[in-house]
């Protein structure tokens, strides 16, 4: 992986450990200018990001709930699942174990280090330089499949059960995304194994968010808003407390946590291969100001050395093509590379509009 060669982050807490030593301190780094302060946007309670029954989508009048996740799709770019076949106790594991590295002392923690400008490992990720405004939350990041992306040294040996746990809730979370994607391509009206067969072996990364309270959850961001470069990311969140939040029409929208439910969200690889028929959308994590929360999201996106540009089915002379056809290795270093703001970097694979 390509990384800048010399990035100066200056100094970057450890948020529980500030936390734990000053509890009301919020240092200036970590306070938002005006426009990105969670108190200074509108935030609307009253809508609900779609939910999708997975068991439904399989079953005999599935043609109904396909009509709900073309809407889900085509609306929102995010739908909570349910019914999905993860078992939840799988589900629950993963969530204790990820709890359980985050309460490790920082001298555990920090023997995973994620090294300025790269993404794998314990501490912050996509800070590029010392004025830019940290977020409020301490993550482990893994490359899982395939193999070779992975770095061992980077799997936490504390908790015991932390790596096979892992493993086997990847595995699952792997195979629920390639459902999906068949279902996805059902509401596009292309072959079902489009997106399978086209992903090769496919990417599969975790980032595992902790966000500890926060003294002034109106002035900082537990993770700046951005969009998955993925194709779709697959999100565990806890139910503790609300913190996930979408922009839909200039305001954002809480995701309210469903026991044992998953959160879908649609990344810029497939708004690139549906022409922007489906798009990425801009999410953001707020913090709380008694409450924790931890979030364990897995990103699936095609093989590096896929080359991807829209389909050609979904160009037509009224939806001329949108994006430029590149390598995905190309898109996910520039990606992993670029500061998380919105979603600037989709830039990068946008064909410029001639006015
Ligand atoms: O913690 C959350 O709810 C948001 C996490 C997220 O968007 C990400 O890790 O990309
Ligand atoms: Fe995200």
């Amino acid at each position: 992986m390509v990384v800048p060669s010399k990035v100066k982050t200056g100094h970057l807490d450890d948020i529980q450990e500030l936390r734990r030593v000053q509890p009301s301190v919020v240092p200036e780094r970590y306070v938002r200018e005006n426009d990105e302060q969670p108190a200074q946007s509108m935030v609307c309670t009253s809508l609900e990001v779609p939910v999708i029954n997975m068991q439904n989508l399989e079953g005999d009048c599935g043609y109904q709930e396909l009509a709900r996740l073309t809407a889900a799709c085509q609306d929102w770019g995010f739908f909570q699942v349910v019914n999905h076949g993860i078992e939840e106790g799988l589900l629950d594991a993963m969530e204790v174990v990820a709890r359980e590295f985050f309460m490790l002392p920082l001298e555990e923690k920090e023997k995973y280090p994620l090294a300025p400008g790269t993404i794998q490992g314990y501490g912050h990720a996509f800070v590029f330089s010392e004025e830019q405004k940290l977020d409020w939350c301490n993550m482990l990041a893994l490359g899982v499949e395939p193999t070779f992306i992975r770095n061992p040294k980077l799997w936490p040996t504390k908790p015991e059960n932390f790596s096979e746990t892992l493993e086997l809730y990847s595995a699952k979370v792997r195979s629920l995304c390639q459902r999906l994607l068949i279902h996805i391509a059902q509401t596009l009206g292309i072959s079902s194994e489009t997106f399978n067969q086209m992903f090769g072996e496919a990417v599969q990364a975790v980032r595992i968010n902790y966000y500890p309270p926060c003294a002034r959850p109106d002035l900082v961001l537990g993770l700046s808003s951005h969009s998955d470069g993925s194709a779709i990311t697959v999100l565990q969140q806890d139910t503790a407390c609300v913190g996930l939040q979408v922009l839909k029409d200039d305001t954002w929208v809480p995701v309210k946590p469903l026991p044992h439910a998953l959160v879908i969200n649609i990344g810029d690889t497939l708004e690139v291969l549906t022409n922007g028929k489906y798009k990425s959308v801009e999410h953001r994590a707020v913090t709380n100001q008694d409450r924790e929360r931890l979030s364990i999201v897995t990103f699936y996106a095609p093989s590096y050395d896929v080359l991807l540009g829209p389909l050609p089915e979904l160009v037509t002379q009224n939806e001329p093509t949108k994006y430029k056809t590149y390598n995905h290795g190309e898109y996910s270093r520039h990606y992993v590379t670029s500061r998380l703001q919105g979603k600037n970097t989709l830039e990068f694979a946008k064909i410029p509009t001639i006015n």
